[in-house]
């Protein structure tokens, strides 16, 4: 049974509803806590409480299950420590008492700010608390220490790591269980890890449930056994969902104009802190590195859920001691306070839903702080923004002041051409991102057929348009995309990282994309593909080309040589002399391919062949050049020492005999300096290492 309970007020049922006798309270000092947490509290600065502090603690403190929910930045995370610290004070827990209290986040980051507010405000307090978020650490450091911590801060994979594989480690004491951002915790990413956690946490136990989109789901609040949970809502009255002094805007951008639009945007707030939302990690990852290349006149930094433990928490910190920009997915979107610094949310790429939206807004204009945010929109996804309203949202739509917009895809072209490297970094980023829209439940926003894959492609500075395969994907669009089996999903981390669905070879521009192995290569079976109207040579990897377009290229040019650029500025492959084009597309010409590899390799065998009987020939002779003139020496040396004329004649012959060897090959008798060619026209091979044997042996 869940009691309705509006701020401050206590359902009654003699005389209706009374205010609860800390309703009038301000401060907390005011409050029935201890000592201890109050000088924790003051020296904190923390002195008047904020509306969900005041409407939750009171219930808190009694003991009381709690649904709390409240907008993002408005003070949860105190709504929830203060009755921690004090449920340990009241039962008297002490070190050898084991865990009796769990705050479980669904981010490390978010765990970590946690555990830091907890230790600040329960500083005077004797209570050993540990936060269990892996990283340099690891496991094994944290397994010796985890048995004696009183309080676990931590997130669902590393706890439940721990209740599988640490010896002795057990829960049956705890008393008291928090579930921060607990929408987002129940929610079925986490269903697998959370659902173990709580079968081994004893249920006999207090249970506080926070967020700014707090579920209400009964089967989300059955599966924690809650005991007649209070639920408080501090805004469900108020006008906006988000914060009042929130500037939400929201602008209309073609999914090939992104780019150019958050580059622009860049460009013209250099002396903010901004946090740019873009859907996947690829996408982060490119935009961050070939932004950074760019240089744009202001720190940029990137942050996602496949990076160390240690690399976030030092990026994190960065954000926080300077203006920049800060690519990142949602693994940074909820909990996370930025100690109010944050001035700009960017979202390039439209949240999953509205949830997601108030909590990525919600990391700027915390605390009475005041904050903007600015969210992109495809046309197709302007479904977004009745949505939004719908959810009191107060977001106001504008255009994009075309003329003032800094084309940023042409600087790109540019760079994937210098950086091969960035250009797989640039495909991934292509197809997770429309991969990641394929994968979005709410379909009349979310629909991939919607896009110019081209375009975006182009927008990102790609020279050609990868293969990308969707499961299940209906469309009448010739060409692009077709029916597929999709392959299992990709472990799913903090990232919303979306199943990878199989990249396919298709015919349309003849090129495919393993997802594994992302340099390009021609198609290899060439099924349906095009015959190629030349005869000669290999096809090449498909570059974008415009219809009816014949590729000019240089005939002379050799491969792997300096980029060229067709007329329309896209780079055209090394390989392209042997492409063929029909009416409507480069194809690839199997058969022409195969023998100009053939030829190659017929033509490369022989060359290897001739060099390597030349080498052969030339080791020899300078072998036998070196026995001869050794030879020679001793030679005569023993005449000079036995002084016979006759021997004198001999000797000549000999030389001349010996000399004839090395002849130059035109045969005209020319004396041969030492060191001239053989003529083995003259003398087979075998003589002449018989005849340099015989001089050799008759020492
Ligand atoms: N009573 C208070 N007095 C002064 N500052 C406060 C008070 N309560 C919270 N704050 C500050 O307000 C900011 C936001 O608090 P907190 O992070 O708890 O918000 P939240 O509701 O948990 O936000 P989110 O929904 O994003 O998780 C923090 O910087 C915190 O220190």
């Amino acid at each position: 049974m869940i009691y309705l309970c509006r701020i401050g007020k206590l359902e009654d049922g003699e005389n209706g509803a009374v205010f609860s006798r800390y309703a009038g309270v301000r401060r907390f000092d005011q409050l029935p806590i201890s000592d201890k947490t109050k000088r924790g509290l003051k020296e904190a600065k923390f002195v008047e409480m904020v509306d969900i502090q005041r409407a939750a603690l009171p219930h808190a403190l009694c003991g009381r299950d709690i649904l709390g929910a409240a907008r993002t930045g408005s003070g949860k995370t105190l709504a929830f420590v203060i009755p921690v610290l004090e449920k340990l004070h009241k039962e008297r827990w002490g070190p050898e008492d084991g865990v009796g209290c769990i705050i479980i986040s669904p981010t490390r980051e978010l765990a970590a700010q946690t555990f830091s507010v907890l230790n600040k405000v329960g500083k005077f307090h004797k209570f050993s608390a540990g936060l269990l978020i892996g990283g340099r650490e690891g496991v094994d450091v944290e397994k010796e220490r985890v048995n004696h911590m009183n309080v676990l801060v931590c997130a669902p994979g590393r706890l439940l790591q721990h209740m599988d594989e640490t010896p002795n480690f057990e829960c049956s004491n705890l008393k008291i269980l928090i579930l921060d951002e607990a929408d987002r915790v129940l929610d079925s990413a986490f269903k697998g890890q959370l659902d173990p956690i709580i079968s081994q946490l004893p249920k006999r136990r207090q249970t506080l449930l926070f967020s700014a989109t707090q579920t209400k789901k009964v089967k989300d609040l059955a599966r924690l056994s809650l005991r007649d949970p209070e639920y408080i809502s501090v805004h469900a009255e108020s006008v906006t969902a988000t914060p009042t002094t929130l500037t939400q805007t929201v602008i209309i951008v073609p999914v090939e104009k992104k780019l150019d639009m958050l580059w622009s945007f860049i460009k013209s707030h250099l002396n903010y802190r901004i946090l740019v939302f873009l859907s996947t990690k690829k996408q982060v990852k490119f935009v961050h590195e070939a932004f950074n290349k760019l240089r744009p006149g202001i720190p940029l930094k990137s942050l996602h859920g496949k990076m160390s433990q240690e690399k976030r928490m030092g990026v994190y910190s960065q954000f926080i001691e300077r203006q920049s920009v800060l690519f990142c997915t949602d693994v940074l979107a909820r909990g996370l306070d930025f100690d109010k610094l944050v001035d700009w949310v960017v979202q390039v790429d439209c949240p999953e839903d509205v949830a997601s939206y108030i909590h990525r807004v919600g990391r700027t204009a915390r605390f009475n702080a005041s904050g903007k945010s600015l969210l992109f929109l495809t046309p197709s996804e302007e479904k977004m923004v009745e949505r939004l309203q719908e959810a009191r949202i107060p977001v106001k739509v504008t255009k994009a002041n075309s003329d003032k917009l800094q084309e940023v895809s042409r600087l790109l072209a540019s760079l994937l051409v210098n950086f091969p490297d960035l250009q797989t970094v640039a495909q991934r980023a292509f197809i997770t991102y429309l991969r990641s829209i394929h994968k979005r439940r709410d379909k009349e926003i979310f629909d991939v057929t919607k896009l110019s894959i081209e375009d975006f492609s182009a927008s990102l500075g790609l020279p050609f348009t990868p293969r990308i395969r969707f499961a299940n994907l209906k469309t009448k669009k010739k060409g692009v995309f077709e029916r597929s089996i999709a392959l299992e999903p990709e472990n799913d981390d903090e990232d919303n990282v979306v199943a990878p669905t199989r990249v396919v070879k298709k015919d349309l521009l003849g090129e495919d994309l393993e997802e594994e192995d992302f340099p390009l290569r021609p198609n290899e079976e060439g099924k349906g593909v095009e015959k190629s109207n030349k005869d000669e040579g290999v096809p090449m990897p498909g570059t974008r080309v415009s219809k009816n377009k014949k590729l000019k290229i240089s005939q002379h040019r050799p491969s792997g040589s300096r980029v060229k650029f067709d007329e329309e500025g896209n780079p055209v492959a090394p390989l392209a002399i042997v492409a063929a084009t029909t009416e409507t597309e480069v194809a690839l010409d199997e058969e022409a391919r195969k023998d100009y590899y053939k030829k190659l390799g017929e033509q490369l065998r022989k060359v290897d062949h001739e060099d390597k009987k030349v080498e052969r020939e030339k080791r020899r002779e300078k072998r036998m050049k070196e026995k001869i003139k050794r030879k020679q020496g001793e030679m005569e040396e023993e005449e000079e020492e036995e002084g016979s004329a006759s021997s004198e004649e001999e000797t000549g012959q000999k030389r001349k005999r010996a000399k004839k060897m090395y002849f130059d090959d035109n045969g005209d008798g020319d004396e041969e300096k030492e060191g001239g060619k053989i003529n083995t026209d003259a003398i087979s091979i075998a003589e002449l290492e018989e005849m340099a044997l015989k001089l050799i042996t008759q020492s």
